[in-house]
């Protein structure tokens, strides 16, 4: 077992806005994170990634329990976010942005340029001269290099393309499967997240409307459409 949540109380302040999560994603493994806008989905990745105390529950990445709010040590325990904003250097290089972040036994360079080829072609040019799709190929990419046991991506698709979107999900599963990262995956494609996912897990409202294997959800399925938005929306005939 890689990641374990239990009860995770998340929110801002001292206001909770998702109560009693429990989530559990192996070795290998990725686990959709679905949900409409302001679920609480950014919430929890923030809050696993220790930039936001937990309010309550527990964390904890192979039995050892993670400690609240703090982003230090929880990255150091090898847990990594792609935030959503890709918070990268704008005027740091693709070679100094993977140089600086690189630990050992992580992803080497070599293995980047052979994950992500449209990088290598921009090597030496600063993070803040690249394309949106190039700056997230490059925030996956320096958080590998830092050998996560779990990486969490938020919303991997913010201001993409759906085509770029469409090449850049497989290798979030390739990496699960030939590194055996656990991965949470928060995303609005759902039918891209539920492609290469294991489990999707849907949250609305802070609380959990739907946990399926992907294989059984398909992105229009009546149960997907009900776990978001309740049977009371169904449209009137
Ligand atoms: N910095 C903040 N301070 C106070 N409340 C916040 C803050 N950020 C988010 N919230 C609130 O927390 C709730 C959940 O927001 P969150 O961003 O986690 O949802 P989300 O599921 O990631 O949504 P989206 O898909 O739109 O990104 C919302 O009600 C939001 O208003």
């Amino acid at each position: 077992m890689s990641l374990r949540v239990d009860q995770l109380v998340a929110g801002h302040g001292k206001v909770p806005v998702v109560r009693g999560l429990d989530l559990e994603v192996e070795s290998g493994k990725v686990l959709a994170l679905l949900g409409p806008n302001g679920a609480g989905k950014t919430t929890v990745m923030l809050t696993l990634a220790g930039l936001l105390p937990r309010l309550g529950g527990s964390v904890s990445v192979n039995g050892q329990v993670l400690p609240s709010g703090n982003p230090g040590k929880t990255n150091s325990s090898g847990v990594v976010l792609v935030p959503d904003n890709r918070a990268l250097f704008g005027g740091l290089t693709v070679a100094e942005t993977l140089t600086l972040s690189q630990r050992k036994g992580g992803v080497t360079a070599d293995q980047i340029r052979d994950l992500f080829p449209a990088l290598t072609k921009r090597w030496k040019v600063k993070a803040g001269a690249l394309s949106g799709g190039e700056q997230q190929m490059l925030a996956v990419a320096r958080a590998l290099v830092q050998k996560p046991a779990v990486l969490l991506i938020d919303e991997m698709s913010m201001g993409l393309a759906p085509v770029i979107v469409e090449g850049l999900l497989p290798i979030v599963r390739d990496i699960a499967d030939s590194t055996g990262t656990a991965v949470i995956l928060v995303e609005q494609h759902v039918a891209l997240a539920l492609e290469v996912a294991d489990e999707a897990v849907v949250l609305v409202h802070g609380e959990v409307t739907l946990r399926r294997s992907a294989d059984t959800l398909t992105a229009d399925s009546e149960e997907l459409r009900q776990a978001y938005f309740g049977k009371a929306a169904q449209p009137a005939r």
